[in-house]
């Protein structure tokens, strides 16, 4: 029979002296390798740093081998990435009744909350997040912090703006190490022409509070990002792996102000498999709590099927994946989680 002590709140994580059963992982078996304390490697991903000259390369071969790097000198100021950290710490250090009236509705993607993959998994992660999917984190924000919200809002519209230039730079220079540009994107061409300026992003808050026992527990379990791509800002606790196959978990130590950029499963579609999204986690810790914000990117524009680029699939094909809105790709992520690109796969392509 479970126990009453098993029905833990994940607003109060950090005051638990011991490792709940449904926060428990299996370590072994047949998906040790996906396992939270499976092997780590000495390998880290790159450092790039933004205004080398020879960025397209230095980027396009980063996507290729590790699908995820760091970059310096990206242009956004220490002030915003310490506000929005501070911000996050702000909601978290709240009391956990607090931050259940800001709940994500059922509906509604927006607010407080386990992350959403947690539907795939049996047993529990070690962390609890806010998502800024829409505007609706207005209302929130507004019965949070009634005298702070004309400068939290400001916070958070001029971090989407600047993430989303941020991020448009990054697909075009990755672009051009496929050699193609990002006129040769139909959608980007529509979004330019339509006036649909609205793009689709989400930004996540996430906090990973002191573990009892970290060996046997997992922060976020291992996902892509359905995203083209996604910029972390980690604080200066360490706690993310990237996954690649050559060689297994690798951690991402952080560099003082760098960002982690990861390639998600739109970028996947995009190039056509050239650019492949990324299997990442995030580990949790004994000592300290851990903060970090991802902005996932969706693309420039709102209702526009991204689908492979004509000239990266070429004149003779196969185009491997069929067209998709974000919406639709979501919505087929969160049936089937990590065969998502599989189901999206066309069955027998010809050109
Ligand atoms: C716009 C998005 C992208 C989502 C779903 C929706 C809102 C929240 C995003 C995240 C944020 C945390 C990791 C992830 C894997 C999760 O669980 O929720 C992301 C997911 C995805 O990339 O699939
Ligand atoms: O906290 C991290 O390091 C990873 C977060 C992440 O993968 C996500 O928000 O999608
Ligand atoms: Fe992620």
């Amino acid at each position: 029979m479970p126990s009453i002590t098993e029905e833990v709140s994940i607003g109060d994580l950090g005051s638990l002296q011991t490792l709940p059963e449904s926060f428990t992982w299996k370590l072994t078996g047949a998906d040790s390798v996906l396992s939270p304390s499976s092997e780590t490697v000495e390998e880290s991903i790159p450092l790039i740093d933004l205004s080398d000259p020879d960025v397209t390369t230095l980027l396009g071969n980063a996507c290729k081998t590790w699908g995820a790097f760091q970059i310096a000198n990206h242009g956004i100021s220490q002030k915003l990435l310490d506000d929005i950290e501070s911000l996050s710490k702000t909601f978290f250090d709240m009391p956990s009744e607090k931050k259940l009236e800001a709940a994500s509705s059922d509906k509604g993607v927006s607010g407080y909350g386990e992350p959403r993959i947690s539907l795939f998994f049996k047993k529990k992660m070690w962390s609890e997040g806010f998502t800024i999917a829409d505007g609706s984190y207005r209302n929130h924000f507004l019965s949070l912090w009634p005298h702070d919200f004309t400068k939290y809002c400001g916070i958070i519209e001029e971090y989407e703006g600047e993430m989303e230039k941020l991020a448009s730079r990054l697909l075009c220079c990755i672009l051009g190490s496929l050699g193609v540009t990002v006129d040769d994107i139909e959608w980007a061409y529509k979004a330019k022409n339509s006036g649909s300026k609205v793009g689709r992003r989400a930004i996540r808050l996430n906090h990973y509070p002191v573990c009892p026992e970290p060996e046997r527990a997992i922060g976020l379990a291992a996902h892509t990002d359905s995203t083209i791509l996604t910029i972390l800002h980690q604080s200066n606790m360490g706690g993310l792996q990237v996954f690649r196959e050559e060689c297994g978990w690798v951690t991402v130590e952080p560099v003082p102000g760098a960002l982690v950029v990861n390639i998600g499963d739109l970028f996947h579609i995009l190039s056509n498999g050239k650019i492949p999204s990324v299997i990442h986690r995030a580990r949790v810790n004994h000592n300290r709590s851990r903060i970090s914000i991802a902005y996932l990117w969706g693309g420039p524009a709102g209702d526009v099927e991204i689908r492979p680029i004509s000239k990266i699939v070429g004149p003779v094909g196969p185009s491997l994946y069929r067209p998709i809105t974000w919406n639709e790709y979501l919505r087929i992520k969160y049936q089937v989680f990590d065969k998502a690109l599989d189901a999206i796969r066309v069955v027998n392509p010809t050109n």
